[in-house]
This record gives C-alpha cells, structure tokens and sequence, in this order.
C-alpha cells in the first residue's frame, strides 16, 4: 500500500506553497479542459486558499492571471480580475500506480519537494472521503460542507470519475448520486444549486434536486460543488439524436416531448424566481451586437458575415417584445438533456461558462434557450455526411411546436426573436469551438453564413 505523504498541519501555513506547485500547475492547468484561459498565455498563478481537506488531500482556490490582471483579491472580498480555480491535489511519497492519469508531477522545490502531486478527484479514497464529508454537514477551513436533512445520502457508494469532456469534473457514486465539482469559481451562489433546489420547492420534477453542497467563503463567498440523483439509465439527448440520425430514424416524437420538457421548466422558473418585464429589446440588440464585435475580434472568419447578421440584431430592436423576461437555463443543447424511461429530464442550469455569474444569474427571454435547442439540431445533423437539413428542420418544427402545447405561445410566431437569438448563440458557439475545439468551427461557421446571408 503506498505511503500517505505525512501532511503535518503546519502545511495548510505554509507561506510558500506555490514554490513547489507553480512550475507544476503552471504546465498542468491549461491542458485542462475546463480551463478557460486557452486562447491567453498564464503569466501569474497565486494561491487564494489553501484548506488540508484530510491527510493527503488539499483544496485548493488558485488564481490564474492573464497579462495585466493582478490576483491580488480587492479589498471588501472582491474577486480578483482574471480566473479562480478549484483543484482538489492528492500529495503522496509513492501514489498507487492506477493514478498514472491523475499526475500533476514530482515536487521539486520548496516544502512539498520530494513529494508527487495529482488530481485527487481520480482517486476512489480521496473521492469517498468527499462523500463522507457532504454527509456530514459542517466546516472545514473556510469550507462548508451541506446536506438536505430530509433526503440522507447512504455512505460506502464506490466512486467513479466521468472521463467525460467537461467544463467541470463529475464523480459518480454508486449510480445513485453525482457530484458536480464545480472548476472555474465565481463570487456567489452558482444557479446549478440555486435553480435546480428551487425548481424541487416547485415540486418540478424535470430537474434532479440537490442532496448536498459545499462552499467556501474565502476569498470570496463561492458554491463549490453539488451533489445530487444520478438518473442511472439515463441517455442524455446529444448520444439519441446521433444514434436515431446513424440509423436513419426519425427524431420528432422525442424533439416534441423535448419542448414541452422545456416549456415545464420555464413555466416552473417564472415562479419560482421574479419575471422582468417585456420590452427590452432595444438594450438586447445591442449587447448582441457588441458580443458580435468582440467575437469577430477574436475569431477573423466572422468578419465577413457581421454586416449581415447585424440586420438580425437590427430587427430585434424593432419588433414586438416577445414573452417576459425571467430565469432561463442559459446553455441549452442536446447534451444538457437526459432522457430516462419516457421521460426528458434537464440538467446543468450553469449557463454559458464564459459569461459572468451575475449575467447568467438574471433574467433573460426564454427564446434564448429555445434558439440554443434549435441550434442543437443543427449541430448533430452536421455530424454526418451528407448532412441532414431536413433532420434537423423537422426536429426544430416540432420542438417548437411541442413547447407552444405546454407554454401557451409559439416560438414560431417570433420570427424576428427566433432568428436573433440564434444568430447569437451561433456566435457565442463560434467564439467557443475556436477556443476549445477548432475542428468542430465549421459547424456553427455554416449556421451564420446561413443566418447572415439568407437570414433563416
Ligand atoms: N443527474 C444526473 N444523472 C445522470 N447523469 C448525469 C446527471 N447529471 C449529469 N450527468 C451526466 O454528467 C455529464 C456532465 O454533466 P454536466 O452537468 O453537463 O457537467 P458540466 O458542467 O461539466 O458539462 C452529463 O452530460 C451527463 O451525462
Ligand atoms: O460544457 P457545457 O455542456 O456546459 O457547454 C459547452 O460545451 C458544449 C459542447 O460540449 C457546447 O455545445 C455545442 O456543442 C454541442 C455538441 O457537442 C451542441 O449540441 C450544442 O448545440 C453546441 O452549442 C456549449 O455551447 C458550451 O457552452
């Protein structure tokens, strides 16, 4: 059995501990998948909070600066400008040779030198100690662990890691519970714990409820991680559409119990959280008008359509205003979509990683998470050649279809909303695929050539 590197409580004061992590996160953190700062070289890593969670394992909030951000957090608490990062870091003398994958390297200098440091999440203890701890509720360093008294979660499930592509890391345990461990950290209570728990107040059934949480509140008030029911047959909405496009099958029934799901879940939202009021268009188009610029920026082959799909920001401005503004889901595609016996189940209320907590915790029209399900379509109708324009057109008639059943009003009457909601999700998913997978670009590219040319 390999020796636990002795952690002796003076560790969690060291005052230098980034002299032996630095050199080794600095190499490690971008090659992440959840690390946002791709497309922005990492010229300062410090460390806000360093808590030894138990005997081998530390929790660590590390910021990551980008040129001309400073991590030195602002007086009042204020977050620091530039990225926070979770990292749970298992640190051994001899780690088990099964964690190959989870190494992060050896510690050269400084008090951890000698010592191998990994991805804890990778190592089944590690994860059942996390469980042991949601399980009972209490603190931590400035740590602070949750659980609903009301629904007890049983000790000894096995841990499993999701090796999944991910913007955060999920471990599963048992196929009872998962626990989202939540990587890019913002100020204040993220909408995965918030929305989902008052969704269950609602008695919405579409979304699974949070069992137990944990946060911190240092260097600043942040949720950390959620755990909540695995839905353990579950087949989430991406994995169904490529299976039913592969075997030419049709995809309407499930597209129109995928609306009307949606439609549930925006009907239980606007109770649950407060509606805005209709008529903002004119300040919309021109939010999406400046993402445009700033996306055109970053990625060149978008300049040539900006004009174009200006003129469907330009509409919005003018037409009528659409449903109410309220609480959305704010990421919505067929990944973020879980289908178990007969029925749709939505998961992952985040919203769009890059934006900030505070925008996607507002209240936004629910046509954008409609767009960003019709752009789902056309997503997985791309992904096989020759593509399926008439797939992905059927589905969006029919989700839009089964939503107006449930909601009361048709999507497809909002033509003008429609088409510049999904411009700009089409540009958000340009602006994503460049920086994290540039083989998939000419998917969303095809959309807003579609969209500013012939602006359907
Ligand atoms: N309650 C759940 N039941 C079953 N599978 C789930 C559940 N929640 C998440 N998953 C699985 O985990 C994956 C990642 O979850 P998600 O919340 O989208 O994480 P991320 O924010 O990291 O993308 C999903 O695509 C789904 O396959
Ligand atoms: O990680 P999240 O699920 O929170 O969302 C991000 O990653 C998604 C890809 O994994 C990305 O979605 C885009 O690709 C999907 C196919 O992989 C497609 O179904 C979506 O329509 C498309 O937007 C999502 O935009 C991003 O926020």
């Amino acid at each position: 059995m390999p020796k636990t590197a002795s952690l002796r409580p003076s560790l969690t004061r060291l005052a230098e501990p980034m002299e032996s992590l630095g050199g080794l996160l600095r190499d490690w953190l971008p090659r992440q998948r959840w690390f946002a700062g791709k497309d922005r070289p990492v010229t300062e890593l410090g460390l806000l909070s360093m808590t030894e969670l138990f005997p081998g394992c530390l929790h660590l909030l590390i910021h990551a600066g980008h040129a001309g951000h400073t991590g030195v957090p602002s007086p009042g608490g204020a977050p620091p400008a530039g990225d926070c990062y979770q990292l749970l870091l298992g640190v051994r003398e001899h780690p088990s040779p099964r964690l190959g994958r989870a190494l992060i390297g050896r510690v050269q200098d400084g008090p951890l030198a000698g010592l191998t440091v990994y991805d804890a999440l990778h190592d089944p203890r590690s994860a059942q100690l996390l469980l042991d701890r949601l399980r009972h509720p209490g603190t931590a360093g400035p740590l602070r662990f949750d659980c609903d008294p009301d629904q007890p979660v049983p000790g000894g499930l096995v841990p499993r890691l999701l090796d999944a592509e991910q913007s955060n890391s999920s471990l599963v345990y048992g196929d009872e519970y998962i626990l989202k461990v939540f990587r890019r950290i913002q100020p204040g209570v993220n909408p995965d714990l918030e929305v989902p728990g008052a969704l269950a107040r609602q008695g919405c059934h579409r979304v699974p409820a949070p069992v137990a949480w944990f946060q911190t509140k240092h260097p600043f008030k942040a949720t950390l991680g959620v755990l909540q029911p695995y839905l353990r047959d579950a087949s989430d909405g991406w994995t169904l559409a490529l299976h039913a496009l592969a075997a030419g099958d049709d995809f309407t029934a499930q597209a129109r119990a995928l609306g009307a799901a949606t439609a549930e879940v925006h009907l239980a939202l606007a109770s649950a959280f407060p509606v805005g009021e209709p008529g903002e268009n004119g300040h919309t188009a021109t939010a999406m008008s400046e993402r445009l610029a700033a996306a055109a920026h970053c990625v060149p082959a978008l300049q040539p359509y900006v004009p174009g799909l200006r003129t469907a920001f330009a509409a919005l401005a003018t037409c009528d205003a659409g449903p109410p503004a309220q609480r959305i889901h704010g990421d919505l595609h067929l990944g973020q979509v879980l289908r178990a016996g007969r029925e749709w189940f939505v998961i992952d209320f985040e919203g769009e990683p890059s934006r900030p907590l505070s925008e996607r915790r507002s209240a936004h029209s629910p046509v954008r998470d409609i767009a960003g399900m019709l752009r789902s379509f056309d997503y997985a109708a791309r992904q096989r050649r020759p593509w399926r324009p008439e797939w992905a057109r059927r589905c969006r008639e029919t989700y839009c279809a089964g939503y107006a059943a449930r909601a009361g009003w048709d999507p497809r009457k909002k033509h003008g909303l429609l088409r510049a909601y999904e411009t700009d999700r089409a540009v958000y998913e340009v602006l994503y695929e460049a920086r994290h997978r540039p083989d998939w670009l000419p998917v969303p590219m095809a959309a807003i050539e579609r969209l500013a040319v012939r602006g359907d």
